[in-house]
């Protein structure tokens, strides 16, 4: 992905989880996912987590912190080592995955975000991060990948301004995708579907 330069006044900039855009950021408590019958606190930690799909104990030990940005810290512990190799190459299918999970399985909250950040660009403030967000150079320009920034806007563009709620996510186009040694397939919230389901039930028998 190629650096982009963001107009700071115009964009919404993203940095710690307490602001009004905060549940942008993968560090947001308060989106829980599910897969495989496995609760996992953030889509940081699914993120983490699936940098070592054959170390399912590693994966525990990210999967059980308590915040994101320990789960991150774990991680980083253990990259250099056990890190599966093809992690460069995979990380933004990876990222986009964990998004559409995020906004799937939180649809009323997320999507609401989303919706608030209009057609602006979004932008992950980061000073030290090389492809996630993107650094002020001054007062009114921001310069980076920011690739997270970039898959929000693909998201919104995908399912919010087409109004297209999200049910089911189907797996990246990436080998070994690992939880726990069980293989994550495509991923339908049932409890959403069922509730669907009985509000068209509802609707056929008016
Ligand atoms: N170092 C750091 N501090 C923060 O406050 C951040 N929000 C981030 N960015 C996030 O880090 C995740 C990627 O981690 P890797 O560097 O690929 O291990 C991703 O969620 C970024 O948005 N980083």
């Amino acid at each position: 992905m190629n650096i982009r330069n963001y107009n700071a006044k115009e964009a919404i900039v993203f940095r710690k989880t307490t602001e009004p855009f905060g549940g942008l950021s993968n560090m947001a408590s308060g989106y829980a996912l599910y897969i495989n019958e496995v609760i996992i606190p953030s889509s940081e930690h699914l993120y983490q987590a699936m940098r070592y799909p054959t170390n399912p104990e590693i994966q525990f030990e990210i999967i059980n912190q308590d915040n994101a940005m320990k789960a991150k810290m774990i991680s980083n512990k253990y990259k250099a080592q056990f890190s599966r190799p093809d992690w460069e190459k995979i990380q933004i299918k990876v990222m986009r995955w964990a998004l559409e999970i995020k906004l799937a399985q939180n649809w009323d909250k997320f999507s609401t975000i989303l919706k608030e950040t209009q057609n602006k660009s979004i932008v992950e403030y980061a000073t030290d991060n090389k492809i996630w967000g993107a650094k002020p150079i001054n007062n009114d320009e921001l310069v980076g990948v920011n690739a997270l920034g970039r898959l929000l806007m693909e998201l919104r563009e995908k399912y919010i301004s087409e109004n297209n709620r999200i049910f089911c996510v189907n797996p990246p186009d990436v080998p070994a995708l690992l939880l726990y040694n069980q293989h994550i397939d495509i991923i339908c919230d049932d409890m959403i579907i069922d509730y669907h389901n009985e509000s068209l039930l509802e609707d056929s028998l008016v």
